[in-house]
């Protein structure tokens, strides 16, 4: 039988919300702690589905990891040097732990099998397979070209010249190569061919790698240089910040039902899904970012947008359930990467914002969405094994709408304790 939560209709929210650590830093921050000279603490980092995919991999590897009582990660760096030259190892859908391991491993002279649940084998990731082929990386597909499973074997890495990279299917293809390239110690160009997308989270990777002692320079989002004979020392403790795409569904509730205070993020978050705020800001919400939190208080009429949303393509997941709440059509264009993350999120989204009667249209990389005169009440909300789908549509219990979310454990992906949390702000 399909697991259910069921929400009541809700009046009104408020309160404080204290963020769970990034998924996007902490997956970065534990690889890069591992293959860096020295131990790293690491502070606030988050623990869920994805994160533990990475520490589960690093542990199979025979990296030296402690988790702590707090929730702090102890992590003694091998200099890129595994010492398990052997694994079988599964990563669930976690992208940021499936890609970026896939470089790293390819340069750390092993036999390695990398695998996940049906939907990451559905996943695309040839276009970082094609860059790693050209410097001479051994790797094969186990199951269909261009998709994982992947068999990884020892091999001589060689660079001659510079390295082209595809960007414009997921910007993660970069992320893991840029992550994995100073383990040669070679200086490397890398080169884009074509477009790339969801550009700020590689500005994630950039901050990080610097965190761990490599500059890379960035050249009109072209070409990136990689120093030679450089390589990543701890820089001993690292906090996480808060997780700027899970912060989207609290100042969406507040926008949509009272005065919520987000923290664990703020003005110098290195995050680009803190520009959903932004969005918000279009949509009519009065928002106020201080240092370390963000604020939102109820917007008497929402406004429909139209917006392109490649620059905060989770975030924006958000806007769509929002576009129900709002006057006019919205129109989120630029999110072609949707079709090939935890589900065609084009298709689904569309699925279940119908069911509540919107009318909406889909293209290959937009969705636009119209209210209904009134949104249908009890609805059940399928939500395809992402996480995002159940935590979007659970916020329109807090417009007076009872809602059902079907099998909402998918939550746990990124935010165990969403539905918690949510319940915490709830005013009766
Ligand atoms: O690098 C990252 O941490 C991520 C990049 C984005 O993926 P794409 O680059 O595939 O859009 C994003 O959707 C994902 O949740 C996390
Ligand atoms: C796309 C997402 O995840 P992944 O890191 O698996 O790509 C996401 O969290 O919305």
């Amino acid at each position: 039988m399909t697991n259910q939560k069921k929400l009541k209709a809700v009046q009104s929210v408020s309160g404080q919300v204290t963020l769970p650590g990034s998924k996007s830093i902490t997956n970065r921050i534990l690889l890069l702690s591992a293959i860096a000279d020295g131990a790293t603490t690491i502070i606030g980092p988050l623990v869920s589905d994805d994160t533990l995919h990475m520490i589960d991999a690093l542990k199979k590897l025979q990296v030296d990891l402690t988790q702590k009582d707090n929730g702090d990660i102890l992590i003694h760096g091998t200099r890129g040097n595994f010492k398990n030259k052997s694994a079988e190892i599964f990563l669930g859908n976690a992208g940021t732990a499936f890609r970026p391991l896939t470089a790293a491993l390819s340069f750390s002279k092993g036999q390695y099998t990398l695998s996940g649940l049906p939907r990451m084998h559905e996943r695309p990731i040839k276009d970082l397979v094609d860059a790693l082929l050209q410097l001479n990386a051994d790797i094969t597909y186990l199951g269909q070209e261009g998709y994982p499973p992947l068999k990884i074997s020892p091999s001589e890495i060689m660079i001659n010249g510079p390295i082209k990279i595809r960007g414009d299917i997921s910007s993660q293809f970069l992320t893991s190569l840029l992550m994995a390239m100073p383990l040669t110690k070679k200086e490397v160009v890398i080169e884009i061919e074509g477009d790339l997308i969801s550009k700020p989270y590689i500005d994630i990777t950039l901050n990080l790698m610097a965190r761990f002692g490599i500059h890379v320079k960035k050249i009109d989002w072209k070409h990136f240089v990689i120093p030679g004979s450089s390589s990543y020392v701890s820089p001993g403790e690292i906090f996480v910040e808060g997780d700027a795409s899970s912060a989207s569904y609290f100042l969406a509730a507040g926008a949509l039902a009272g005065d919520i205070e987000v923290k664990g993020i703020g003005r110098n978050s290195i995050q680009g899904d803190v520009k959903f705020a932004e969005a918000l800001v279009l949509m009519g919400a009065d928002i106020n970012i201080l240092e370390a939190s963000i604020q939102v208080t109820k917007v008497a009429a929402l406004q429909a947008i139209n917006l392109d949303c490649n620059h905060i393509p989770d975030a924006a997941m958000t806007l769509a359930v929002l576009a129900l709440f709002a006057k006019g059509t919205t129109k989120l264009l630029n999110i072609g990467s949707w079709r090939v993350k935890e589900t065609d999120r084009i298709k689904a989204m569309a699925n279940e914002l119908r069911k509540l009667g919107a009318a909406v249209t889909e293209g290959n990389d937009f969705i636009e969405i119209t209210p209904p005169l009134k949104v249908k009440e009890h609805v059940e909300i399928d939500t395809y094994d992402d996480h995002r789908m159940a935590m979007c549509f659970s916020l329109v219990s807090l417009r007076n709408i009872p809602i059902t979310i079907n099998d909402p454990g998918c939550v746990n992906k990124t935010f165990p304790t969403y539905f918690e949390v949510l319940e915490s702000i709830v005013k009766t």
